[in-house]
C-alpha cells in the first residue's frame, strides 16, 4: 500500500509565534513553500501584534522589517496607504510570500517582456486578496504589480522573502522596458530609519543588515 506523507500543520497563534515557527522551518535543508504559505495564512491578523511596525507615509508604501530570518529569510510589514501601489517587478530569483493583515490589496500578474523589451506588457490575471489570505509568488511565475485601489481604507501586508534581497527590476508597462532599483526599509525593528550615512556605517558590521 502506499505511504502516505504526513505534512504537519502549523497554526501560529501570534506574530511572535508564526516568527518562532519561521526560524523553525526555514533552519532545515529544504524548504516547503505550502508550509510556509499554510502557516502564514493561519495566522489570523491582530494589528495590536503588528501596529509597532506598520509605519504609513503619505506617498508611497512603505517597507517595514519585522525579522531579518537569520540570514534565510526577511519578514517585513507593507503599508498601503489609499491609492498606493508598486510597479511592476520582479522578485530577484527569491521565493515570496505575501499575507494581507488589513484591508484588500490588488494583484496584478504580467508576464516578462521579450528580452529587448518594445511594447505593452502582457497582464496575465488580476485578483482581490483578502484579510488574512497568503499569496505566494516567485519569477518563474511571472511579475506582479500591487495596488490598494481603495480610496477610503488603508492596507497592511505581511511579506516574506527567501533568499532576502535588497534590488530588483521594475518594468515599464508601455515598454516592458526594465530598471534595477535599490529597496529601502522605512523602519527597522520598530524604529525608523533615519539617515543614509549612519545606515552606511551600519552596513560595515558583518552581522548588520545591508538594505542600501
Ligand atoms: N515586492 C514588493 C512589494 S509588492 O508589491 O509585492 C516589495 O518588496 O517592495
Ligand atoms: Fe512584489
Amino acid at each position: 500500500m502506499e505511504q502516505l506523507v504526513q505534512t504537519e500543520m502549523w497554526k501560529a497563534r501570534s506574530l511572535e509565534e508564526l516568527v518562532r515557527i519561521l526560524h523553525r522551518l526555514f533552519a532545515e535543508d529544504k524548504v516547503s513553500v505550502e508550509e510556509v504559505q499554510a502557516l502564514m495564512e493561519s495566522y489570523e491578523s491582530n494589528p495590536d501584534e503588528w501596529l509597532q511596525y506598520a509605519q504609513f507615509d503619505q506617498y508611497r508604501y512603505t517597507r517595514n522589517l519585522v525579522d531579518n530570518g537569520n540570514g534565510k529569510f526577511n519578514l517585513m510589514i507593507l503599508c498601503w496607504g489609499e491609492g498606493h501601489g508598486s510597479s511592476i517587478h520582479d522578485h530577484t530569483d527569491s521565493h515570496c510570500f505575501m499575507k494581507i493583515l488589513q484591508g484588500n490589496l490588488k494583484e496584478t500578474l504580467f508576464e516578462w517582456p521579450e528580452k529587448k523589451g518594445n511594447g505593452e506588457m502582457t497582464k496575465k490575471s488580476e485578483r482581490v486578496l483578502r484579510e488574512n489570505q497568503c499569496a505566494y509568488i516567485n519569477d518563474s511565475i511571472g511579475l506582479h504589480r500591487v495596488e490598494n485601489i481603495s480610496h477610503t481604507e488603508t492596507a497592511v501586508s505581511l511579506h516574506l522573502y527567501s533568499p532576502p534581497f535588497d534590488s530588483c527590476n521594475t518594468f515599464d508597462q508601455r515598454t516592458g522596458h526594465k530598471h534595477k532599483v535599490k529597496m529601502t526599509f522605512y523602519s527597522q525593528f520598530g524604529e525608523r530609519t533615519h539617515c543614509v550615512s549612519r545606515r552606511q556605517h551600519a552596513a560595515q558590521q558583518p552581522s548588520a543588515l545591508s538594505t542600501g
